[in-house]
């Protein structure tokens, strides 16, 4: 039988337990994925750590991740999510790479040096937006910047309903800051570049040195940084998903987290004089109008109108390589079940 308390402690909410069946809750394993690496997967039961394989199965399992083994503890299968976070593969591959998976609220990091950057907050809200989770912007190296109620200040008036932390990574009372979030069976994943200080929010949060001797690596500048995914049970309760910095994050299939992250923009849209406003000098444009008056920057809106083209383009050109993808396997099997025929008339 399932050991509620421990699975608990990994996230487990009533959503996956909604997923068994009186015979499953007796006799199978739930398992969270906690580590992904090339080949295998690190898997926890919540009394028990170990590895399993990359199968056809779980290839495409992300750290967060629920599956359901076999008292035999093969996997069965991979539970529903409750959200998922992807973006379009970095590079000019037309994939779409997934971050994480069954995550309640997203940490999105940006520090108060030179990264601070108004547009790319905005571009992760529209991620987590999508997936569904909580966004918290939480503004780092508070005890380097001198500016940080001011930059404070910039992200609040993205949204008056948007959480704005700003902390110094390495400061213990962080517990208690960030204590509204760090509740049981809450599932919160890290977002930010590389360096905004993931790792050392973590490492303070754990209040211990991490085990991830295998996924931190040196770059070639010496420089410890994260290069896989992995989750860490924190001793509120809580659960942390910490990921790679992101280089690039390529916005795809997220046009309702969009809306939602500019909701004041759509609906402005929605009152200027033409249906059809192009927003640029159509006369009476509510846009034009809201950004003269000072109560939209104009920087909102070129980023709003940036993030979605890029999304459009994204989501069709991913769309098409799908379809593409499809119909070149329906070819092969067309062109597999025509030699079978053949070789049997030959026969
Ligand atoms: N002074 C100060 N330094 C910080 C703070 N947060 C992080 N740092 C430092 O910034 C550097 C990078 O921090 P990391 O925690 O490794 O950053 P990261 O986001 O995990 O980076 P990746 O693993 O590459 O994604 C380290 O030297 C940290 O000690 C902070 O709040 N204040
Ligand atoms: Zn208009």
């Amino acid at each position: 039988m399932l050991n509620i308390n421990q699975l608990n402690l990994l996230g487990w909410q009533s959503f996956f337990q909604q997923q068994l069946d009186i015979d499953e809750w007796y006799n199978s394993v739930p398992v969270r994925v906690v580590e992904q690496h090339r080949n295998r997967l690190v898997v926890d039961s919540g009394s028990d750590t170990f590895q399993l394989p990359v199968t056809e199965k779980v290839w495409q399992c992300v750290v967060g991740d629920w599956l359901l083994l076999t008292e035999k503890y093969d996997v069965n299968r991979v539970f529903e999510r409750k959200s998922y976070f992807a973006r379009r593969a970095a590079g000019s591959k037309l994939e779409k790479q997934a971050i994480t998976a069954n995550v309640d609220v997203a940490f999105v990091l940006c520090s108060l040096n030179d990264d601070f950057n108004l547009n790319r907050i905005e571009r992760y809200l529209a991620l987590v937006n999508e997936a569904g989770c909580e966004p918290v912007v939480i503004l780092t190296k508070a005890d380097l910047a001198n500016d940080g109620l001011e930059k404070r200040e910039q992200v609040q008036n993205l949204s008056s309903m948007l959480r704005v932390e700003v902390i110094d990574c390495h400061d213990v009372t962080l517990v208690n800051q960030l204590s509204d979030w760090l509740k049981p069976q809450t599932s919160i994943v890290l977002l930010g570049s590389s360096g905004v200080g993931k790792s050392t929010l973590s490492n303070t949060l754990a209040q211990t040195q991490q085990k991830t001797s295998a996924i931190r690596e040196q770059d070639s500048k010496g420089r410890h940084t994260t290069t896989g995914r992995y989750l860490l049970k924190l001793a509120s309760g809580a659960v942390l998903i910490d990921t790679p910095g992101m280089r690039e994050l390529q916005l795809s299939d997220v046009t309702a987290g969009l809306e939602q992250t500019f909701s004041e923009i759509e609906a402005l849209a929605s009152s200027c004089k033409f249906v059809n406003c192009s927003h640029s000098n159509e006369p009476k444009c509510a846009i034009q109008q809201a950004i003269s008056d000072g109560s939209l920057t104009e920087r909102r809106f070129l980023n709003y109108q940036k993030l979605r083209k890029e999304n459009q383009f994204n989501t069709a050109s991913l769309r098409e390589r799908r379809a593409h993808d499809k119909s070149l396997t329906k070819m092969y099997k067309r062109v597999q079940s025509q030699a079978v025929k053949f070789k049997k008339l030959n026969e």
